[in-house]
């Protein structure tokens, strides 16, 4: 049995981890940290530091500003982390990176297996339309989502100019804009609203022609599955930074 401390556990994820939890006896949620101290089915901490109860991993939902703390914990703990949360800065991936060196870190700011796949499918794309096609991203969250543009649509940018040696450069919204687009542009717009689950499209816009690769979440249940098959995967890793494609690759 897999004993997981879920950081976050007070959130509209940590809550989907914890149930999805409870219906399978492999996994058992030993304790939860977060700000927000309601009780839980397990014991709630205020920081990772002050946990009692023995763990095999730690799973993170939480804030960005939350996430060098919780590394810092699972460093002198020695346990590894999933990391979920987005938003996160430069400095913040620092402290991730570093930590990764002696502890097993996996982070994806995404965790469900489509949009994994949708990145492969759109790499692909990228590849073959990059001449002649614009790329634009647009994603659509809930009204509660607090960063934006969405850490998925990152993840997919960040996956395009990968195989396009960086050609392209970000352009966030078009309001300040008084110019033609440019050819390197590489736009991603965010839209909230209500209670969208998570969208994202990738616009492929030719001559005449557009082609649109897409991904639509039906619930938050497939991030939490995604972040417990992590959990399960990340254990007993060597110390080192993980991604949702070393997870498909072991299959
Ligand atoms: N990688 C993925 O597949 C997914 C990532 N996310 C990301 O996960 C994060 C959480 O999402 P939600 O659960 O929807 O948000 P939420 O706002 O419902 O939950 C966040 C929880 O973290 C707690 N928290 C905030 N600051 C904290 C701190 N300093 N220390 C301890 N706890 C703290 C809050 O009290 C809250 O209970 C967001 O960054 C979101 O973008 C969300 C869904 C899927
Ligand atoms: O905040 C959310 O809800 C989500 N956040 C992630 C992101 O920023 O990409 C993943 C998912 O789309 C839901």
């Amino acid at each position: 049995m897999i004993r997981i401390i879920i950081h976050g556990c007070n959130g509209k994820m940590g809550k989907v981890v914890a149930k999805l939890a409870a219906e399978n006896p492999d996994f058992k949620i030993v304790a939860g940290v977060d700000k927000n101290l309601s009780p839980l089915e397990f014991p709630v901490y205020s920081d990772l530091k002050d946990v009692k109860e023995e763990a095999d991993v730690v799973i993170d939902f939480s804030y960005h500003e939350a996430v060098p703390n919780l590394v810092k914990a699972a460093l002198q703990k020695k346990l590894p982390v999933v990391i979920a949360t987005t938003g996160l800065s430069e400095e913040e991936l620092n402290v991730i990176k570093d930590a990764s060196k002696e502890i097993p870190i996996f982070k994806s700011a995404n965790m469900s297996l489509g949009v994994n796949i949708l990145i492969n499918l759109v790499k692909e794309a990228a590849k073959i339309l990059q001449q002649d096609f614009d790329i634009e991203i647009i994603e659509k969250h809930h009204n509660m989502k607090k960063d934006a543009p969405s850490g998925t649509a990152l993840m997919i940018a960040d996956s395009i100019n990968q195989v396009l040696n960086d050609k392209k450069e970000y352009v966030y919204g078009r309001h300040t804009k008084t110019e033609q687009r440019k050819t390197n542009e590489l736009g991603i717009h965010a839209v909230r609203g209500g209670t969208i689950v998570g969208e994202h499209q990738v616009i492929f816009a030719g001559h005449d022609e557009v082609i649109t690769i897409s991904h639509s979440a039906q619930s938050r249940e497939i991030f939490g599955y995604g972040a417990l098959h992590a959990a399960k995967f990340i254990i007993g890793q060597k110390p080192g930074l993980y991604s949702m494609e070393d997870l498909v690759k072991k299959g």
